[in-house]
């Protein structure tokens, strides 16, 4: 078997000719959606994702809103800068793109950021609107991943489903974007700590590996015909990326979402529908 591939490039494509026509909707009705995006530090990854996100914003009719800061700002100088976009009208939605620097607690950037304004779906409030079943801006990559597996006809529906990882972007909010009755997945969360990984993952209908760790999803360790999404970012000497998903996964799986080309554009696809319906929202309130 050779795995169909969960292609994110063509489906962001396609979401953002739909955010395209929801922007032009809103313009009309007198409201620009405009990104903020606040990025820290010189790491040429996180800059290359923020430009990124300008160039979506431009090719959809979105307004941005770039602010930058040296890899010695202070905790105060972010905080600013935090509160700035908070009150900027042309700034409907922001993210601070993570990681912050070593030495900035960057829970308490995410607090001090106006929920009503959280891109990301990334703020406490937000994640607690996920938990309570209210609506809100969803973690992108979690979301996005949904979306390539729905727009691709995977059944999440009672897909027994493995995340691998828990960090804030992915990892942690998965689960609970994939509970929601909406998807109505049976979700297994596995981490450092876990056992057997392996045993986990030969149950999955779906694996999302969101670890970090190389080649961690062998061949052997994937149901015959599950889709594999490979989110875990490292570098070889270099700087190309090396996924968590090993290669011949692609013999054994039904399908499998490459890295690149899979789920980073479908998080970028999410940042916008995110900053759209957050617009929406607030021209829904104005009456
Ligand atoms: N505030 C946030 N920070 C970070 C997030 C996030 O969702 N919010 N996620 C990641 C970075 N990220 C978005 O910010 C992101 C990662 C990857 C891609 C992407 O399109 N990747 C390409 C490959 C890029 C390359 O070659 O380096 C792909 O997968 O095809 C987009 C966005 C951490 N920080």
């Amino acid at each position: 078997m050779t795995a169909q591939i969960l292609d994110g490039k063509a489906t962001a494509a396609a979401i953002k000719s739909e955010v395209a026509a929801r922007v032009e909707a809103l313009k009309e009705k007198g409201v620009t959606p405009g990104l903020g995006t606040l990025l820290v530090g010189d790491d040429p990854g996180s800059r290359w994702y923020v430009n990124g996100k300008h160039r979506d914003c431009a090719q959809v009719g979105m307004a941005s809103i770039q602010r930058e800061l040296p890899a010695t700002a202070t905790q105060e100088e972010i905080e600013e800068v935090v509160r700035e976009l908070n009150e900027n009208p042309e700034c409907t939605g922001y993210i601070v793109q993570l990681p912050l620097p070593k030495g900035i607690d960057a829970n308490r950037v995410l607090e001090l950021m106006d929920p009503e304004k959280d891109a990301d779906g990334l703020h406490p409030m937000s994640l607690g609107k996920l938990v309570l079943g209210e609506p809100g801006p969803l973690p992108c990559t979690p979301y996005g991943i949904v979306q390539l597996l729905r727009r691709h006809g995977v059944e999440i529906n009672g897909a027994n489903v493995v995340v691998v990882g828990r960090g804030i972007t992915i990892g942690r909010p998965m689960p609970l974007v994939l509970t929601r009755k909406s998807e109505n997945a049976t979700v297994t969360q596995c981490h450092t700590g876990t056992r057997d990984l392996s045993a986990h993952l030969r149950q999955a209908d779906i694996i999302v590996a969101a670890a970090g760790v190389p080649h961690l999803v062998k061949p052997e360790d994937v149901k015959p015909g599950a889709a594999v999404l490979d989110v875990g970012v490292s570098r070889d000497e270099n700087g190309k990326i090396v996924g968590d998903v090993h290669p011949g996964v692609t013999e054994v799986a039904g399908w499998v979402a490459p890295n690149p080309g899979g789920v980073g554009p479908m998080t970028r696809a999410q940042l916008l529908v995110n900053v759209v319906e957050a617009a929406e929202r607030s021209v829904a309130v104005a009456g």
